[in-house]
């Protein structure tokens, strides 16, 4: 008998002889180990016996077994310094199995502490020396083999197979006296059931140690096998319900052939249209049907489009995928997409490949086409003469080249077909001689040359009929009509479409359009091209553009979604923009300019009368005798609420009016508030308006503008292409002789500031302002600043065409005399003082009409522009000064003498210069 330490094992560990096992110890346990390690010479021993009662880790006194196993502490690792609390890891090597020599009765917190105890060696009993038995030791190896063929099977391939190996090999060769170490390896290794392993250790006789050990390892054996039938029994369950399911689907698809065919079949008996079958129906298998309606659908386009063509190919390529991958995934709804797509545009078919419609075509051939477009566009649009006319030659020019496509298609399609006949004779002849030769590919048929007719680019401002021009024409030409707005387009595959790569893609605009239209003739109008994004990270979107308009590429446009080329080369392409500005050169280029400048009054109530008031009162349900708009009411609301250079805000002011008498009308007719539908008036009088529409606008504004020295009013266009008139103001303010210019201005606007300051100063002394021709009028007599302002800060401004009229405003500001406010200006000035053309004319003449202007000063040669393009009534209204020199200028803007000029001056500063 000998005394060991005795390690209480918590419950459920167990350590057998032959096993290893690491466990946590308390801080003061640790330290006990760590000097018991410290105090032995050689690896310390201890007994590690197993606390049997589960509850001692409640508080309860903890009882040991009668065995244990002497143990050798192969290692302990002690806590981190930095964290001293944690606990202790101490490894022990099972050697052999122990008894207590008496029952060791522990307090609750005996695992703290380790008391010695006597202890009894297993090995000192005379069984432990035994050799056991053959037939325990036959009955040990058979039951363990057996076990670990089990195991080794169901590992599968890796290293726990082979470690399995490893046993069994071990198994077969050990020897009859190691036969009891070999069960307690085992035992150790595979066992897990608590109250097994702790039987298994009080087993101190080799024999009945091997019976034990074949016993459990029977038990194992058949545990195994039962989990393994449970989890075939599970996976076999699953397993059926995929069958189900999959039969399930079957069913489905099946049932919904016999609902097509049922259908088609009620439909024959019972005419086309009529619905007596559908109330059975359940709106469940509807869904069903539907898809497999669309699938139908979608395999007849692509059976229809014209064999070898590009497009029939990706399409088979894809329905062949869509067919391959299961209904529900979300790659099937993206393929199942991409051809609804595909298929829904309008391909060139087998039986029609000419891409332009038979309708289209038939409105060309007609000898009073022009006649017929030329009434269509009157009947849309009032007045517009000159563009009119640019547009039935425009239409004319279609018409041939279509009419000279088609025969030359025409001609074309004869000849393949006298080649056809002839192959055939050929293989005729052939085939009594030879064996048959494969068909050859169908290619894709002639087609007819494209229309590359000019891409007109209506340019205005808002409301002018730019949009409504488009819709005339693809009417005249009877075409579809497609509007595309570019306005705030940044992205390239807006245009272009998405890559399909990408979640959620799609086709882009241009292909959109040809969907919604139907026919691969449209008429696409590209609305607000001037407002397409720049050129950044996500592409170019103007690039886009450019092969869409471009007629020798258009014919194979590739959108990134669709992939495959699409042609445009039939559709026709309006653009629409509000200036030019912004739009980039090369897509000027390939576009015919037509501008509309927008309306006199005498027009905008024309378009009132004639259109805009018959369409609101259409759109508000009231006939033309329940509202009586007078000519007075319908200037006022042109001048006073609504000054534009197009006729929206005229319309929606319009609107307004007429839904008020709508309602007026409604309260009559019900006799609301004593009133009868005898007592209505109709009648909207110019009074009447500011209960109806509120205050006016611009009521007044003409008031507002003064006869003030330094200030004179010049003629712009504004962003929108609209004419109006801005005043230039200036100021003189302590300095010293500089200039300073705001509002906004851009480089050239500023320069043509400075000149204008030069040549005042040049001609001071002419002007009377300084005394000799060597002062500066701005230092003397005083020395001033000036500040020059043109207002509406907000809004950037450049251009030359300001010249004349700051120069007429520092001129003003330095002599005192004024120009008086019904007088506007525009034109450039030379640092000599020639007064040279600008643009925007027309805007700027009717701008200056709408803001009540009496008197332009125009350049001279702005004369033709003013004779050709502003209308008659403007220029009876209105008076035109032309100038060609800055005194002239001066003299149309101050009056006659009101400068005074010391003249004989003027040759000697010319010498000068
Ligand atoms: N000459 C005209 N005759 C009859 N109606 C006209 C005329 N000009 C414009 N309209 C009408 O004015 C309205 C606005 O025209 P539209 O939409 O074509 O303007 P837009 O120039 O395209 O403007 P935006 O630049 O804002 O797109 C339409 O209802 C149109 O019918």
């Amino acid at each position: 008998m000998s005394t060991l330490a005795v390690l209480p094992l918590q419950h459920p560990l167990i350590l057998l002889p032959a096993s290893r096992i690491t466990i946590p110890v308390k801080k003061e346990l640790g330290q006990q180990l760590a000097s018991l390690i410290q105090e032995s010479e050689a690896q310390p021993v201890l007994a590690a016996v197993p606390i049997v009662n589960a509850d001692s880790a409640q508080g309860e006194a903890p009882v040991l077994n009668e065995w244990g196993c002497v143990a050798r502490i192969t290692r302990l690792v002690r806590p981190s310094a930095l964290n001293p609390s944690e606990t202790y890891l101490v490894t022990l090597h099972g050697i052999t199995r122990v008894r207590l020599a008496r029952p060791l009765k522990l307090t609750s917190n005996a695992p703290e502490f380790m008391p010695y105890h006597p202890v009894e060696y297993g090995s000192t009993s005379q069984k432990e020396g035994q050799v056991p038995t053959r037939e325990a030791i036959d009955a040990f190896k058979r039951s363990s083999l057996r076990l670990l063929e089990k195991l080794g099977h169901d590992s599968g391939k890796g290293s726990r197979r082979d470690a399995w190996a490893k046993f069994s090999s071990m198994v077969e060769d050990i020897s009859d006296q190691r036969a009891g170490w070999l069960a307690d390896v085992m035992v150790g290794s595979i066992i897990s059931e608590y109250a097994d392993r702790l039987e298994f250790l009080s087993e101190c006789d080799p024999e009945e140690r091997l019976k034990r050990a074949t016993a459990l390892f029977i038990k194992q054996t058949s545990i195994t096998e039962v989990a393994k039938k449970i989890a075939h029994a599970v996976d076999e369950s699953v397993s059926k319900q995929q069958k189900e399911f999959f039969l399930r689907q079957q069913m489905a698809a099946i049932q919904r052939e016999l609902n097509a065919l049922n259908n088609s079949r009620s439909n024959l008996g019972a005419g086309v249209g009529s619905d007596s079958d559908s109330g059975s129906a359940s709106e469940l298998d509807d869904d069903e049907a539907a898809n497999a309606d669309d699938m139908a659908d979608i395999r007849r386009k692509i059976e229809a489009m014209e064999p070898g063509s590009e497009e029939r190919k990706m399409s088979v390529r894809e329905w062949r995928r869509l067919k391959r991958i299961p209904q529900g995934s979300v790659e099937n709804g993206v393929i199942r997409s991409y051809l609804e797509w595909l298929t829904s545009l309008p391909w060139p078919s087998e039986t029609s490949p000419a891409t332009t419609s038979a309708e289209s075509l038939e409105t060309l051939r007609d000898r009073s086409f022009l006649t017929r477009a030329r009434e269509q566009l009157d009947n849309d649009h009032y007045g517009l003469e000159k563009i009119k006319r640019r547009l039935i030659e425009y239409l004319a020019v279609v018409r041939l080249r279509q009419l000279a496509a088609e025969a030359e298609n025409a001609k074309m399609k004869a000849q393949e077909e006298k080649a056809l006949v002839l192959a055939k004779d050929a293989a005729k002849q052939d085939a009594s001689t030879k064996a048959p030769s494969l068909p050859k590919p169908v290619a894709r048929p002639p087609k007819a040359n494209p229309v590359k007719g000019p891409i007109l680019l209506f340019v205005g401002p808002p409301g002018t009929g730019k949009t409504s021009l488009g819709q005339s024409i693809a009417r005249a030409l009877n075409r579809p009509f497609q509007r595309i707005s570019l306005g705030g387009v940044r992205d390239e595959a807006e245009i272009r479409g998405h890559r399909r790569t990408y979640v959620a893609s799609g086709p882009g605009a241009i292909v959109q359009a040809l969907r919604k239209a139907g026919r691969s003739d449209p008429v696409l109008l590209l609305d607000e091209i001037d407002k397409l994004g720049q050129n950044n990270f996500h592409g170019d979107p103007g690039a886009a553009l450019l092969e869409v308009l471009d007629p020798e590429q258009n014919h194979s446009f590739v959108d990134h979604y669709l992939n495959v080329p699409v042609d445009l080369s039939q559709a026709l392409f309006i653009c629409t923009a509000n200036s030019l500005d912004t739009i980039s050169q090369p897509l000027l280029d390939r576009c015919e300019i037509i501008t509309l400048s927008g309306y006199t009054y005498d027009e905008k109530i024309h378009i009132a009368r004639r259109f805009l008031l018959p369409k609101q009162l259409r759109a508000n349900g009231l006939d033309a005798s329940q509202v009586d708009l007078t000519d007075d009411a319908l200037l006022c609301v042109a001048t006073n609420y609504t000054r534009e250079a197009g006729v929206r805000s005229l319309e929606r002011a319009i609107g307004s009016v007429v839904r008020y008498k709508a309602v007026d009308w409604a309260e009559h007719a019900d006799g609301a508030n004593g009133k009868t539908p005898e007592r209505y008036n109709p009648k909207v009088v110019a009074d009447d308006l500011e209960a109806i529409l509120g205050l006016a606008r611009w009521d007044g504004d003409e008031r507002e503008r003064e006869e003030r020295r330094g200030v004179v009013y010049g003629l712009v266009v504004m962003g929108a292409g609209e004419g109006g008139v801005m005043p230039v103001e200036s100021i003189a303010v302590p300095g010293s002789g500089h200039l300073k210019l705001t509002g906004s201005l851009g480089e050239v606007i500023k320069e043509s500031g400075e000149l204008a300051l030069s040549w005042v100063k040049t001609h001071a002394y002419a002007l009377g302002v300084t005394e000799s021709t060597r002062e500066d009028p701005l230092r003397v007599p005083e020395a001033i600043d000036i500040h020059l302002h043109l207002p509406a800060g907000a809004q950037k401004k450049d251009g030359p065409s300001a010249g004349i009229a700051m120069t007429c405003a520092f001129v003003s500001l330095l002599t005192g005399a004024t120009v008086p406010p019904h007088i506007a200006m525009t034109g450039e000035i030379t640092l000599r003082g020639k007064v040279t053309p600008v643009g925007g004319i027309k805007e700027k003449v009717l701008g200056a009409h709408r803001a009540q202007i009496t008197k332009v000063i125009l350049p001279y040669a702005n004369r033709k522009d003013v004779e050709q393009d502003v209308a008659k009534e403007i220029r009876k209204e209105m008076e035109f000064c032309f100038v060609r020199t800055v005194e002239e200028a001066l003299e149309a803007a101050f009056g006659k003498g009101k400068l005074g000029w010391r003249l004989k001056a003027l040759p000697l500063l010319e010498s000068r210069l």
